[in-house]
């Protein structure tokens, strides 16, 4: 990914509404260290994390380098040098249905500080965020978030759930099938080239993961501050296929005290493969001296407990809200998804902020693809995504290809004169139904969604399904 983080100006109305308040809101130059670093201690303290050391700063300074950064400033306080809020962004792929990926923004480090809390920082910042995103030409923007409250009144909404997987080691016997390679203990430092490999085929192919940016990894592995305790605590194991190329990796650490045994915990397990998967998962839970397993920000269907014979040897934890996505351009959006079903489906979508509001009409072929009829100012309507990511016209061919595969060569003519089946549905549960995460028909038992008839809800269930449950496994 290159992106210049200054390319896109400082968002006037954001700029406007903070000086009003005596505050100035502004881009931070990266090669300006010593306002890269103020920011840097900002972010720290919002989120009362203690102050950096040096290697976590120049780590910080590498990674915020590639960002887009903003601070809002309050010449009154006696270090103004430290903003007294911050936000970060970046573009990057979200991984959707059908092994795709759709231009994102990502979002991070909002903070704003306890001394200026509740003054609408927080709101001209986000407000903002989305306008860059759509000047960047994002389909959607995304965060992770601390409260689950915050970030509806913008547009966002839960898109993927994330779950920490306890298992006792005891009840632990592996019934499943072995993979035909080996796991093989290796240096964290020497994992590094090989899991950046790894995490990329392993976000590709599910829906919810984002692109990993520099650095992360080096985070993970333990890299940053390598002599730190937990760092040097960190254990790195790999699956090599039968043919010897590395196809997974997982990092652990066991937490114990002396002469008692402890737990395996892991954040990171990454496979390109299922073989690496169950590979992996079988190491880690056949580990002697042990009493448990426990894996964080795991998938909320994953197969480990049709891996063991005693499936009560596995208790999900804890499983909620992860990944939270705001539909910014629903065309492309909905274009660069792959579908379940063929089907056509009208969405009316309502959006208070404006960016996704209209009727959009899905028509997906058999093949998954779909082309997403688009509203135009005028009120009539124009072709778009046609299965892209991008939101160039649909060629006719493809349309009418897409609209005989839809309706089945026998009720043309009868479905050509029906009226499309259609949701009526807010952006937000737009996002939480985008990546499969949810079905439609929960939210519209739950009162959210409203569908023209049962058959259109049942229709919608099926076209937005996904056969990968969507999981990020990360924190960003
Ligand atoms: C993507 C991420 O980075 S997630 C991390 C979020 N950051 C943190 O949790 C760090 C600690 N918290 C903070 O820094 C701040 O309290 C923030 C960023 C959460 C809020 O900043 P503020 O400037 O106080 O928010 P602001 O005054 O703009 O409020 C905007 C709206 O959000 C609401 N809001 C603010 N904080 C919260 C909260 N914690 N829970 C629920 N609603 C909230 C306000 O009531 C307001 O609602 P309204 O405009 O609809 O009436």
């Amino acid at each position: 990914m290159s992106f210049e983080p200054r390319s896109i100006p400082v968002d006037p109305d954001a700029k406007g509404a903070l000086a009003s308040k005596g505050l100035d809101y502004r881009l931070i130059d990266p090669s300006d260290t010593g306002a890269l670093d103020g920011w840097i201690d900002a972010d720290h303290r919002g989120f009362h994390h203690a102050r950096p050391r040096e290697v976590t700063r120049e780590y910080e300074r590498r990674v915020m380098g590639e960002r887009r950064l903003h601070g809002v400033f309050d010449p009154g306080v006696p270090d103004p040098n430290v903003p007294v809020a911050t936000v970060s962004s970046w573009p990057t792929g979200l991984s959707v249905p059908g092994g795709r990926s759709v231009d994102g923004w990502a979002v991070s480090s909002v903070t704003v500080s306890p001394t200026h809390r509740r003054r609408g920082i927080a709101r001209a910042m986000m407000e903002a965020e989305l306008r860059s995103a759509k000047q960047a030409g994002a389909a959607v923007a995304m965060l992770t978030v601390t409260e689950a409250t915050i970030y509806g009144r913008y547009g966002y909404a839960p898109a993927a759930r994330a779950a920490t997987i306890e298992i006792d080691r005891r009840r632990a016997r592996w019934i499943g099938p072995s993979s035909p390679g080996r796991v093989h203990f290796v240096e964290p430092a020497a994992l590094r080239d090989a899991a950046a490999a790894i995490s990329r085929r392993a976000v590709a192919r599910t829906p919810g993961e984002i692109d990993r940016w520099s650095g992360i990894l080096d985070r993970m592995l333990g890299l940053v501050d390598p002599d730190s305790d937990a760092s040097r605590a960190l254990r790195a194991i790999r699956y090599d296929d039968e043919h010897g190329q590395p196809q997974g990796f997982a990092a652990f650490r066991v937490t114990r005290e002396p002469n008692e045994p402890g737990w395996a915990e892991f954040d990171v397990l990454a496979a390109a493969t299922d073989d690496a998967e169950r590979a992996l998962w079988r190491v880690l839970v056949e580990q002697d001296f042990v009493s448990g397993v426990r894996g964080r920000l795991r998938s909320v269907d994953e197969p480990i407990e049709w891996l063991l014979e005693d499936p009560r040897a596995v208790r999900v934890t804890e499983a909620s809200d992860h990944l939270w996505v705001r539909i910014v351009d629903a065309a492309a959006a909905l274009g660069a998804r792959r579908y379940g079903a063929a089907g056509e489906l009208a969405l009316d979508i309502e959006d208070p902020l404006g960016y996704a509001a209209g009727r959009y009409t899905l028509l997906a072929s058999a093949d998954g693809r779909a082309v997403v009829h688009v509203p135009r100012a005028d009120g009539s309507t124009d072709g778009a995504g046609a299965g892209s990511s991008g939101t160039t016209a649909a060629p006719k061919r493809e349309r009418s290809r897409a609209r005989a595969s839809a309706e089945g060569s026998g009720s043309r003519s009868a479905a050509r004169a029906a009226e499309p089946r259609s949701l009526k549905l807010d952006v937000r549960d737009l996002a939480s139904i985008y990546l499969g995460g949810v079905r439609p028909s929960v939210l519209a038992r739950a009162g959210r969604i409203t569908a023209s008839s049962n058959g259109a809800l049942e229709l919608a269930d099926r076209m937005f399904a996904s056969t990968r449950a969507p999981h990020l496994s990360i924190w960003f």
